[in-house]
């Protein structure tokens, strides 16, 4: 009789590594074809934005747990509210809660990362790292921007945490750290243009107006006809995601309920112990290896 070391999803049979990679094209759903929808999530920062129900939190979570069961991967969430990002927080390096201070503090320390690996893609006469690197890619999501930016602390340390937060969107996609934001606010001050463009993905999910759309996917789509306010409230999880280069397409994005969430989250988990079955990244610490 063979023996089951450990079962976390009990389903009686020993689950097999999926062997995932970020450098691989990320799932995040279908288009109006019907056709798979897919993104290049280390070398692309993602936005994400829309009312509040309009199906955010569900695309956050398939790119998080894509990033859970991909190899060599590292997780770091921002989440005030705790429960969006919660299930993660186990295998993430850091996770912060609503701390302005912490997210400071972890923000400065990946951009000191995101800086060692420039300094290590020059010694290596690189200018991207590449899937074979050796590096682990930094995935860094965050859920609500504008708690960050406009709730909580100081007015001094919401200036402080947006430039950080628009130095790592700038700095990380070369070096294998892409971030992820999510907004319920579609307004100027909390994306503003210089923050959006550069984000090279964007999805906006139903907006109330066009204006609110275009702050998303970019002045003047809503006027060609692309606006997030035509998506039927009912149509959750609906979106038009645009591309780099591209024009926004109407999405509708892959959906995992909680408990799916919470599922992956304790077979990430589980996998990623020492005496799992693949070791996806180094061991969790909570100082960063100069340039892991
Ligand atoms: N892709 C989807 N397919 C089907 N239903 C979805 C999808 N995405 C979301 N939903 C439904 O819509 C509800 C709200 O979704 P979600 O929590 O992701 O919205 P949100 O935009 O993050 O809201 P909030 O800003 O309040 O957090 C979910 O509980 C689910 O029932």
């Amino acid at each position: 009789m063979s023996t089951i070391a450990r079962d976390p999803l009990g389903t009686g049979r020993v689950p097999v590594g999926p062997g995932m990679s970020m450098f691989d094209p990320m799932f995040i759903g279908i288009d109006e074809f019907g056709e798979h929808v897919t993104l290049d999530v280390v070398f692309h920062n993602l936005l994400i934005a829309g009312e509040p129900g309009g199906g955010k939190s569900g695309l956050i979570n398939i790119a998080a747990a894509t990033a859970a069961l991909s190899e060599n991967t590292r997780l770091v969430c921002f989440d005030a509210k705790l429960v969006e990002l919660g299930p993660w927080r186990d295998i993430s390096d850091a996770f912060v809660g609503p701390d302005l201070d912490e997210a400071i503090s972890v923000l400065r320390r990946l951009l000191t990362v995101a800086i060692n690996r420039y300094q290590w893609l020059l010694a290596n006469r690189r200018r991207k790292v590449g899937r074979y690197d050796g590096l682990s890619t930094i995935l860094t999501v965050i859920d609500e921007i504008a708690m960050f930016s406009t709730v909580l602390g100081t007015e001094a340390q919401q200036k402080e945490f947006s430039t950080l937060l628009r130095g790592l969107v700038s700095l990380g996609r070369a070096c294998g750290m892409p971030v992820i934001g999510a907004s319920q606010r579609t307004s100027w001050d909390i994306i503003p243009a210089s923050l959006r463009d550069l984000f090279g993905y964007r999805c906006a999910f139903r907006c109330t107006t066009t204006g609110s759309s275009d702050v998303i996917l970019g002045s003047g789509w809503a006027e060609l006809g692309y606006s997030a306010s035509d998506i039927n409230p009912e149509n959750r999880g609906a979106a038009y995601l645009l591309t780099e280069g591209g024009t926004p397409r109407r999405i509708k994005a892959a959906y995992l309920s909680d408990d799916d969430i919470y599922n992956i989250a304790d077979y990430a988990d589980w996998m990623r112990r020492p005496s799992g079955i693949t070791v996806p990244a180094t061991s969790r610490t909570s100082e960063w290896q100069m340039a892991a």
